[in-house]
Order: structure tokens, then C-alpha cells, then sequence
């Protein structure tokens, strides 16, 4: 998907693009935790923890991460489907964090959300002339020609048949049922489009169709897309820039091709290791596919520091200790990362690995922690102008397996958790997800044991938006 020329100064240092169309700054959702008669608030779940990131006229941003890191409260925060617990969301330049029903009525139309599934998004009840045509009944709106005239060259414009208008909607297929999804998200002419998870309950040949259709009518119409997904296939396909989130943190923000060549934070290439590619030349090649220990960490209680400590093989005291800024180490690539890969470590004095890094590194193969080593180390002696020294070397492999102090391993007991080894695989992501109609997600409840016992708080402007609200409000 390609973006349009930069129009202004607006956009971020390093970044090449358009205006800035959307501004997220600190953003965060937490759903309070209440027990007891009295419903007291005994904690939260902090779903989406200080996010800072923003969205260009006419690109795609992907966003990325294990289920259950804050993706899709993230998509419905920035539709302002779900009401911040803290920080600003701009859209066109203009404070959109609280406004009431009212004041959010004509920015509805100009950002509009795609659901997951086809089939429970769409009210089985109403004909599809009357579930794409329900947007314009909502806003007021009567398009030129007529709505039922509108309705049909929408449905034209996403490949469905306009004389089928009578229809409904069990009588069409998993991908017509997300196309009529995306000619409803249309009919009001948006300029952000964020679509969670758009392709993920389609048949895998069906996938491809949508994905394409979704594209072309990005060029088309000029929109801007924040797509989420947990398939990388998916989101390297589509994206300009990727975020990957981890537990409601996004660690790593990026141009697509910097990202797949060179990832930055030990999450991200965990992530894209798992990653099959298809070259038949790489048959036999050995896998340098990075295992992850243990699961993510409950968002009930995320781990100090940086959250990722519990299980990344690169974990020090200072992980541990102290949280790391999304910095632009590279131009274009934002990393919350003491340690990077590929590139200069942020905190070379801090040498001695956590007991849980130990563990986790042993999971790696050789191969790519020689890798690691060895780009750390290149980078390291460009940046200090001296010979790089070959992998291996005295210093990084004293880094990568140097004994844990007393001190260190008695700080982190109890925070690397008994959990058993996870391969962490786009497969293993889709198994796990659940349906993401408008209403299974405002009640879904926290997935983890301790968020069982949580009640949900109820979702904030649910069914008020014109994409999501007319076949959703009219559902029930
Ligand atoms: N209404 C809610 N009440 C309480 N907790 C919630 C609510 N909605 C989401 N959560 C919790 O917030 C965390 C983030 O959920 P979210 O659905 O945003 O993650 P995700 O990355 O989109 O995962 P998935 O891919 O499985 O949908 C999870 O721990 C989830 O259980």
C-alpha cells in the first residue's frame, strides 16, 4: 500500500509521509477489577498501558502481538468505541479523547471500523440493502440518487452483485459477509478505516481476496488503514509501518521492510522467527526460529520494568528495574529496548543476565545468538569508529552467559513464573481467538485466571458508531 507525498511538516523525525491524520499520546484503558457486594474496585486490567504512536493520510499501519496484548481495546479506543482511562487521541489535529455522544457524531462518520467476524457482525435479521444503507438512516444523510442507489454502487465497489440488496445475510459466504462488512464501513466516505482482525475468520484462499480488495480500494478512495492482526503474513503484506505491541506496551514501531530485515527488540524477532517463508531453497536450511519461555504475563499485574523481562534472553537488572522509552534509535524505527538487536546496546555496563534470560537462552539456538552478538557488536564499533570483533568474542559471549550474582537472582524470584515453555506462532494466536462482533467484545471478559473473576466495566459508546452501530444496535 503505498502512501502519498509528504504534505507537511507534521510528520514525525525520520518518518517519511503524509500528515499526521491521527496523534495518540500516552493513551491507556484499564478495566477495572470489582468484587464484593459493594462492587469495590480491587484492581485492573491494564489492557492498554501508555500508548504513543500516530497515523499518516493514506498509509496502513499493522499492528501486531500475542493475543491478548491490547490490540483490539486499541482499535476500539482510537474509534472511541471504548472511553480512555488516560491519555489524548487527535484526529485531524482536533482532541477527540471525551467527547460526548454528540460532539462525536460527525467524526463517526470519518473513522469507521471493520469487524473480525462476518457473521456475527452483521444483524441476520435485515437484508444486506438495509445493513449497508443503515449508516446514511443514522447520520442523516441522503446521498445523491438515493440511498438504495448509494447501496448498490457500494455493493459494486466491494465485488458483491447489486441486484442481490434483497438478500440476506446467510445467504452469502464468510468473505461476501466481510465484504458487505466493508461496504458498510464505506458508505459514509471515511478517512480512517481500522479494521481488527479483517481476514482472520475467512478461509485462507479467501483471505488473499479480501486483503486485495482492501488494498485496491485503499488506492482508490485514498484511505488510511490501522489493520490489526496476529497473522504476519497478513500484516507485512498490507502495511507501510507495523507496530508490535506486547502486554498493552507498543515496543517496537517501524517501516515494514526495517522491520522484517532488521527487527529491534528481542520481541519483535521472536515474533517474525516464527514466520514460515516459503523457499523451497531454505529447505533443510537450520531454523533459527526463536522459542519464547513461558506465557505472557497477566495484564493484571504486568512485570516491572521493561515487561518483556520474564521472557527475553537478553534480560538484565536494568530490564527489570527500569522501563525503557520508545526511542528512535534508527531513522523510522522506534524501540523500547535496553538491549536491542541490531544496534548499539543502550546499557553495556549492565552485563549480568537475569536468571529467567538464562533460562530463555537456552532455548535459542547458537546460531542466533552468535547473530545477535555479532550485529550488536558491529554496530557497536561503528558507532565507536573501531574494527568490529567476529562473533563470539570474550565480551558478548561473557554478556550472553555470564553467571547470575546472588543479589540478581534473588531480586527476581518470583517473576519469571513456572509457566511452561510456549512456541509463540501465528497458529497458535488464531486457535485462541475469539469472535469480535460489537457486543462479544464489550462483554468479553478478561482472558486471563485472576480476570476471570473481574466484572467487565461496560463499554463506553458502544453501538453508537454509524459502522458499527447499525448492524450491531439493530442486531438484538
Ligand atoms: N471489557 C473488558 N473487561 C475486562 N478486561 C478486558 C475487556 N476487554 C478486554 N479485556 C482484557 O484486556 C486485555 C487485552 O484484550 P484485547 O482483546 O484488547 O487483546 P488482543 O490483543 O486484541 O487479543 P485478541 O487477539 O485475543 O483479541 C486482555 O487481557 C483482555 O482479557
Amino acid at each position: 500500500m503505498t502512501m502519498p507525498a509528504q504534505t507537511d511538516g507534521n510528520a514525525p523525525a525520520g518518518d517519511p509521509g503524509g500528515e499526521v491524520l491521527l496523534k495518540v499520546t500516552g493513551l491507556q484503558k484499564h478495566f477495572p477489577i470489582k468484587k464484593g457486594l459493594l462492587q469495590r474496585q480491587v484492581g485492573a486490567v491494564h489492557a492498554v498501558d501508555g500508548l504513543d504512536f500516530e497515523v499518516r493520510a493514506g498509509e496502513t499501519l499493522g499492528v501486531v502481538g500475542e493475543s491478548g496484548c491490547g490490540k483490539s481495546t486499541m482499535g476500539r479506543l482510537i474509534t472511541r468505541l471504548l472511553e480512555p482511562t488516560g491519555g489524548t487521541i487527535e484526529f485531524e489535529g482536533k482532541d477527540i479523547t471525551h467527547l460526548g455522544v454528540a460532539d462525536m457524531r460527525p467524526m463517526r462518520r470519518d473513522v469507521q471500523m471493520i469487524f473480525q467476524d462476518p457473521y456475527s457482525s452483521l444483524n441476520p435479521r435485515h437484508t444486506i440493502g438495509t445493513i449497508v444503507g443503515a449508516p446514511f438512516k443514522l447520520q442523516g444523510v441522503v446521498p445523491e440518487g438515493g440511498i438504495k442507489k448509494e447501496v448498490q454502487r457500494l455493493l459494486s465497489v466491494v465485488g458483491l452483485n447489486p441486484e442481490h440488496y434483497n438478500r440476506y445475510p446467510h445467504e452469502f459466504s464468510g468473505g461476501q459477509r466481510q465484504r458487505i462488512g466493508i461496504a458498510r464501513a464505506l458508505a459514509l466516505n471515511p478517512k480512517l478505516v481500522v479494521a481488527d482482525e479483517p481476514v482472520s475468520a475467512l478461509d485462507v484462499s479467501i483471505q488473499a481476496q479480501v486483503v486485495n480488495l482492501l488494498d485496491d480500494l485503499q488506492e482508490e478512495l485514498g484511505l488510511t488503514y490501522v489493520i490489526i492482526a496476529h497473522d504476519l503474513s497478513v500484516v507485512r503484506h498490507v502495511s507501510d509501518r507495523i507496530a508490535v505491541m506486547y502486554l498493552g506496551k507498543i515496543v517496537e514501531l517501524a517501516d515494514r521492510d526495517a522491520l522484517y530485515k532488521a527487527p529491534m527488540h528481542p520481541y519483535t524477532k521472536a515474533l517474525m522467527s516464527a514466520v514460515p517463508i516459503p523457499d523451497p531453497k531454505r529447505r533443510g536450511a537450520k531454523s533459527e526460529r526463536i522459542l519464547l519461555k513461558g506465557d505472557v504475563p497477566s495484564p493484571i499485574s504486568p512485570p516491572s520494568g521493561c515487561r518483556f523481562h520474564t521472557r527475553c534472553w537478553k534480560a538484565t537488572e536494568i530490564c527489570r528495574t527500569t522501563e525503557p522509552p520508545l526511542l528512535e534509535l534508527k531513522p523510522g524505527q522506534r524501540v523500547a529496548c535496553h538491549h536491542p538487536e541490531n544496534f548499539e546496546d543502550q546499557a553495556p555496563q549492565d552485563t549480568v543476565l537475569l536468571t529467567a534470560a538464562k533460562e530463555a537462552s537456552e532455548l535459542l539456538g547458537e546460531a542466533a545468538l552468535e547473530k545477535s552478538a555479532e550485529t550488536s557488536a558491529a554496530v557497536a564499533a561503528e558507532v565507536s569508529g573501531e574494527t568490529p570483533e567476529p562473533a563470539g568474542t570474550p565480551e558478548i559471549t561473557k554478556t550472553a552467559k555470564a553467571p547470575v550474582t546472588a543479589e540478581a537472582e534473588s531480586a527476581e524470584a518470583g517473576e519469571t513464573g513456572e509457566a511452561p515453555e510456549t512456541d509463540v506462532t501465528p497458529e497458535a494466536d488464531a486457535a485462541e481467538e475469539p469472535a469480535a462482533s460489537a457486543e462479544a467484545e464489550a462483554g468479553k471478559p478478561a482472558g486471563t485466571a485472576e480476570a476471570g473473576a473481574a466484572e467487565p466495566e461496560a463499554p463506553e459508546g458502544t453501538g453508537k458508531a454509524p459502522g458499527k452501530a447499525p448492524g450491531k444496535a439493530s442486531d438484538k
